[in-house]
């Protein structure tokens, strides 16, 4: 079994919950609530734009051009593409993609978002690629799940969204997993152990984000507003 395969099977409780959370469940009914939308986006944005920077720093690590593309692709990708499932979920809430941007980040994206900038700055590509890896891969599941579990038609409120993931050829997953296995040859047990460790807890995160959108998450005690 290679090193992302034994990855993935640790990881199966993480992937089935995330499955049955009522948000992903939710995409394929169609019956999430706009405010439970909109505060996806907000958080999701942040998020993606984290997500950019830490390709920057896995660019600054990089000690070929084959790494420097696989990242630069990637930036590419959620710059360029990555838009259009949010600007779905925008469409169905009814509001404008410009007015969900610059919101503060709530506990459990902030949770997220901080475990990766950690392992981004101390680590090396194979530990970034190891934090990133569950972002693109729990979301192909979802899509390529929902697809056939929905077979959503072009009145669905989230076909759009469904498609994106569930079409997509593994873009991000593949090179990822290859890079990654391709590195794992070369690691003893001990820093097999670390990677698989940041690759769980980005699984248990992915888990939180979707749970932080269906139940509206915030900071527990609201602070006034600063006009800086
Ligand atoms: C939190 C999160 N994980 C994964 C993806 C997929 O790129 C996303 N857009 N947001």
């Amino acid at each position: 079994m290679s090193f992302s395969q034994e990855l993935r099977k640790q990881a199966e409780p993480i992937f089935q919950a995330i499955m049955e959370h009522p948000f992903v469940q939710g995409i394929g009914k169609g019956d999430l609530k706009k405010e439970q939308l909109i505060h996806y986006v907000k958080q999701d944005f942040e998020y993606l734009n984290a997500f950019m920077k830490i390709y920057g720093l896995a660019i600054s690590k990089s000690s070929n051009r084959r790494d420097i593309e696989l990242f630069n692709n990637q930036i590419s990708f959620v710059l360029h593409s990555e838009i259009h499932p949010h600007n779905n979920f925008c469409e169905v809430a009814g509001v404008k993609y410009e007015d969900l941007q610059g919101f503060p980040v709530a506990p459990s994206a902030h949770h997220y978002i901080r475990h990766m900038l950690t392992v981004a700055q101390q680590g090396d590509i194979a530990d970034i690629l190891a934090v990133l890896l569950p972002c693109p891969w729990t979301y192909v599941e979802i899509g390529k799940k929902l697809l056939e579990e929905v077979n959503p038609d072009s009145a669905h409120p989230f076909y759009d969204w469904i498609h994106f993931y569930g079409d997509g050829p593994m873009t991000v997953t593949t090179p990822f997993c290859q890079r990654l296995d391709e590195i794992a040859e070369t690691l003893n047990e001990a820093q097999k152990e670390k990677l698989m460790e940041y690759f769980l807890l980005s699984c248990q995160l992915e888990y939180k984000f979707w749970d932080m959108a269906y139940n509206l998450e915030e900071w527990p005690v609201k602070t006034l507003e600063v006009s800086v």
